[in-house]
């Protein structure tokens, strides 16, 4: 194997683990910490002097490395990546009605993202940034046909994934002063509705990168919510509502009714995770920012 290749499939030659795992969700993990694997690689092969350079070459590696394994692992499944999503340049043009995608037809779809919170990424320094890898099934009798999900955050050296859904987060302590609820929301463009939001219901934001990185912090118990709105894409969620749902949260979209995944148009704009007793008032304050 060449430097080269082990670069790309982050993998040396020789080493065990070579032979993945059959069951889908310990599949997801082990697939989400080769790319975040070959992530790290990239970060140190080439430093922060270019950050556009950094972000293309992560997002290219992580893709092309995601692909490969999935076409030599699970060959009869689809595929929707961030990377390649065609069907997602159709709609922005608004060539709607002449693009079905192949993965319509297909019972099992691997959603991923290979770098979510390309910006983080590309900072020197920064942890907040993740693999996602779903597998979305029409078989799969679970919430949201999400039949697996793994979130690996390489900087962290940790990875969320549902072969072992994290316990339900603990309650926060009450102090006696109540308790604001924190929510956890974009560092670098929180939708003003949020910001509002908190307002209206005494709640403080804790930016961080990444929307994996956020409903993580969710899952651990370092925020009580993530809300979004806005716009993102199916594979920004997949993987970590996945856990999140495996864990016992609450996720849907900010008038409650499910989320959706594998639909023609990729586009999933707005989410809310908690848990699940902060559901009935969440949802209740976002009822007045309902578009
Ligand atoms: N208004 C918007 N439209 C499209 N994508 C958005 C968005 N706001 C956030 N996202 C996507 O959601 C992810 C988390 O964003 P943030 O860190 O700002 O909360 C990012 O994914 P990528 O890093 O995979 O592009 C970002 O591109
Ligand atoms: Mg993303």
């Amino acid at each position: 194997m060449t430097e080269t290749s082990e670069r790309i499939t982050g993998q040396r030659e020789g080493e065990a683990g070579g032979t993945p795992p059959v069951i889908d969700s310990a599949f997801a993990r082990w697939l989400a910490d080769r790319a975040g694997q070959v992530l790290l690689g990239v970060r140190e092969e080439m430093g922060y002097a270019d950050g556009k350079a950094l972000k293309a070459a992560g997002d290219r590696a992580a893709h092309d490395l995601l692909c490969a394994e999935l076409a030599r692992w699970r060959p009869a499944d689809a595929v929707l990546s961030e990377e390649d999503d065609h069907s997602r340049v159709a709609w922005q043009d608004g060539e709607h009605s002449t693009v079905r995608p192949e993965r319509l037809g297909s019972n099992r779809v691997w959603i991923v993202d290979p770098l979510d919170g390309t910006r983080e990424f590309s900072e020197e320094g920064r942890t907040d940034w993740a693999v996602h890898v779903a597998l979305w099934s029409s078989d799969s009798g679970l919430p949201s046909h999400l039949a697996a999900g793994a979130v690996a955050m390489p900087a962290r050296h940790r990875t969320l994934a549902t072969d072992y859904p994290p316990a339900y987060p603990p309650l926060p302590i009450d102090n006696g002063s109540g308790g604001l609820i924190r929510i956890a929301a974009s560092r670098t463009r929180p939708p003003a509705f949020v910001t509002t939001l908190a307002e209206e219901i005494g709640a403080e934001l804790v930016p961080m990168g990444s929307a994996g990185v956020k409903i993580a912090a969710v899952i651990n118990g370092e925020a009580d919510a993530y809300v979004h709105a806005g716009g993102q894409y199916e594979w920004d969620s997949a993987a970590p509502v996945a856990v999140a749902l495996a864990t016992g949260l609450h996720a849907s979209r900010i008038d409650g009714s499910a989320l959706k995944y594998n639909e023609a148009d990729p586009k999933l704009p707005d989410l809310v995770v908690c848990r699940k007793d902060l559901a009935p008032r969440l949802l209740a304050a976002l009822q007045r920012h309902l578009p």
